[in-house]
């Protein structure tokens, strides 16, 4: 059986602006003023404890309250909407197509699981992925393999590509022994050309093309 692995953060959504809003809320809520959206974006990656110790000590504010802000920011986060969250270009119709030739998918993201659920049914993605692994369903985050062996053993799936956007997941892919597709357009910090990928594309019409050619027939 063969399967498609998505990264969410940055790979299927635009989702930093709804990010930035919920670091904003904490901020606000601890009496300090709001980050840009290119600052909390180059934060996202490595899940919401990263995300939350890079604002601490980007805002020097005191990491005796790590535990704390961390709760406090995945209550807003399992609160808010995805108003702000937008599908990347042509995603939809590609997930459509992948799904019609009979590809099996799932999603492995470090956004925590909840907010990541949420967000895929908000936005209707929900129906497309069979297996929802977030940062913190299993004991450890990617770019450790356990994610995304996770997903592998949980669909059963013999042969897998995993799609993402950034350094954590061409490691995590790395990792697990898995061939990578990487997204240009999301939240990467380095030039593609330092990021190990096999496939690379900057548009969802060009990852069917990639899938076949990495996985043949779907079954
Ligand atoms: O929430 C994050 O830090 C990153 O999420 P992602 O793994 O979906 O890119
Ligand atoms: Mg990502």
């Amino acid at each position: 059986m063969k399967a498609i692995v998505f990264d969410l953060d940055g790979t299927l959504v635009d989702s930093a602006p709804d990010i930035q809003a919920a670091v904003n809320t904490m901020l606000a809520n601890e009496g300090q003023g709001p980050l840009d959206l290119p600052t909390v974006t180059s934060f996202v990656g490595n899940g919401l404890p990263k995300l939350v110790e890079r604002v601490i000590r980007h805002c020097a504010m005191d990491m005796a309250q790590f535990d704390r802000l961390v709760a406090d920011t995945l209550m807003i986060y399992n609160t808010a909407t995805s108003d702000l969250t937008r599908p990347y270009p042509n995603m939809m119709a590609c997930l459509t197509r992948l799904k019609a030739a009979g590809y099996r998918m799932a999603v492995c993201t470090n956004k925590p699981y909840g907010p990541a659920v949420h967000l895929l049914l908000n936005l209707k993605l929900d129906d497309f992925f069979e297996v929802v692994i977030g940062g913190d369903s299993t004991d450890a985050r990617k770019p450790d393999p356990l994610p995304l062996t996770t997903v592998i053993e949980q669909l059963g799936a013999t042969q897998v590509l995993y799609v993402g956007d950034s350094e954590i997941d061409a490691d995590t892919a790395l990792n697990a022994g898995v061939p990578f597709a990487l997204f240009s357009q999301g939240y990467r910090k380095r030039p593609v050309y330092e990021i190990a990928h096999q496939h690379l594309f900057s548009d969802f019409d060009q990852l069917f093309d990639i899938a076949t050619s990495v996985l043949g027939d779907p079954t």
